[in-house]
């Protein structure tokens, strides 16, 4: 049975309650179990339910025998729960019950994780309308979404922490313009909330896991194209991230030593952003210079007369 832990203290979420979008897999599934190590209960929704609930016994499992490991007896009072919901979050009813049914579960909500996701890869000039609005509706309307339920429904009156998943689209995203696009709003959208919640106690950061988080599911989504040992290569650690890597920066965006952060997004990318060549552009000489000798030829398009300068 594979191991769970934390570097941070057991018990830190003793009694809390967190959603996790697209918790059943990756990253999503790493943070659900870092959540749940460390003492909140904790709900995993996603579309396919089958797969989400195998996943959920298998980490059911994982957590009860880690946790009687570390008490040294097989009974624990504050073991967390974990429950399954089935939900696409691009369905505004399937978020709404999805909030509600937690808090009538479990009578609260203290932390949303707006981790799930996704995009498909392709050159802008081929994506399709309907492919465009799948990730933009994903991505970005879905989260949305799932911030505005769960601030609505519990944290505009019990304040909470929100993180959301974004991706490393710090300098565009060539390949994946959609989801670039699409993350780049949630970016903006998380200072808006910031400082549209805050008198109402909810942080809302994000967090841009670099583009080489390697998890089956993750890289199953690009079929046969090796991408991960390509975004490897060239990148600074020469290596790939790996899902606790991620699971432990929201953990500490979701606990008390962040209670002085919103409206953040943090980087947990290995300076991947600052290094990365992410495109090959051919060699080309489609770039024309400016020059004043062009400009100032007599029947250039761009010549001015004295008149104009004016
Ligand atoms: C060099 C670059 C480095 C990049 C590094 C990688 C960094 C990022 C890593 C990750 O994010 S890993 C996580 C990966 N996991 C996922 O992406 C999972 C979730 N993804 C999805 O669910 C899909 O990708 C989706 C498109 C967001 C939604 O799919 P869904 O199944 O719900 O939609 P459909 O209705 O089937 O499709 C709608 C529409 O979208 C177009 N489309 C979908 N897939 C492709 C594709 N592979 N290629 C081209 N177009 C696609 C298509 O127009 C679909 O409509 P139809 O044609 O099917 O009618
Ligand atoms: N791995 C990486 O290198 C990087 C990942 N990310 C982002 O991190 C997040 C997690 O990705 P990762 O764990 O790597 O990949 P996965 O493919 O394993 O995770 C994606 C999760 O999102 C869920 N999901 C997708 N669409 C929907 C939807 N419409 N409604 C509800 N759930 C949905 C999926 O579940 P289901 O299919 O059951 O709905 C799945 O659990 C994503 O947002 C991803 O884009 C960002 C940058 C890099």
């Amino acid at each position: 049975m594979a191991a769970v832990s934390s570097v941070f203290r057991r018990g830190l979420f003793n009694g809390r309650v967190a959603v996790v979008t697209g918790g059943g897999t990756g990253i999503g599934q790493a943070i659900a179990l870092e959540l749940m190590y460390l003492g909140c209960s904790v709900v995993v929704a996603s579309r396919k339910i089958e797969r989400l609930e195998s996943a959920a016994k298998d980490m059911r499992s994982r957590i009860s025998q880690q946790l009687s490991l570390a008490e040294g007896t097989g009974s624990n009072k504050h073991a967390p729960d974990l429950s399954v919901v089935k939900c696409n979050i691009r369905e505004e009813k399937e978020v709404q019950r999805l909030v509600s049914s937690t808090v009538e579960k479990y009578g609260r909500l203290d932390f949303f994780v707006n981790n799930a996701g996704g995009q498909f890869l392709s050159p802008a000039a081929n994506i399709s309308h309907k492919g465009w609005t799948a990730v933009i509706d994903t991505n970005l309307t879905g989260t949305f979404l799932c911030c505005r339920e769960a601030y609505k429904q519990w944290m505009q009156e019990n304040g909470g922490a929100i993180v959301n998943i974004i991706a490393d689209m710090y300098k565009g995203f060539p390949s994946m313009s959609h989801t670039g696009a699409a993350r780049a709003g949630v970016d903006n959208l998380t200072k808006s909330l910031a400082i549209e919640w805050a008198d109402s106690g909810v942080r809302v950061n994000a967090l841009a896991p670099g583009s080489a988080i390697y998890s089956d599911t993750a890289a199953a989504n690009y079929g046969d194209i090796d991408l991960f040992s390509h975004v490897k290569e060239s990148h600074p650690t020469k290596r790939l991230g790996r899902v606790e890597e991620i699971s432990g920066a929201v953990c500490f965006l979701l606990s008390p030593a962040a209670s002085f952060v919103s409206g953040e997004t943090l980087y947990v990318d290995g300076a991947g952003r600052l290094y990365q060549r992410m495109w090959e552009i051919p060699e080309h000489n489609k770039s024309k210079a400016y020059t004043w000798e062009e400009d100032s030829k007599e029947g250039s398009s761009n010549s001015h007369t004295t008149t104009s300068k004016l």
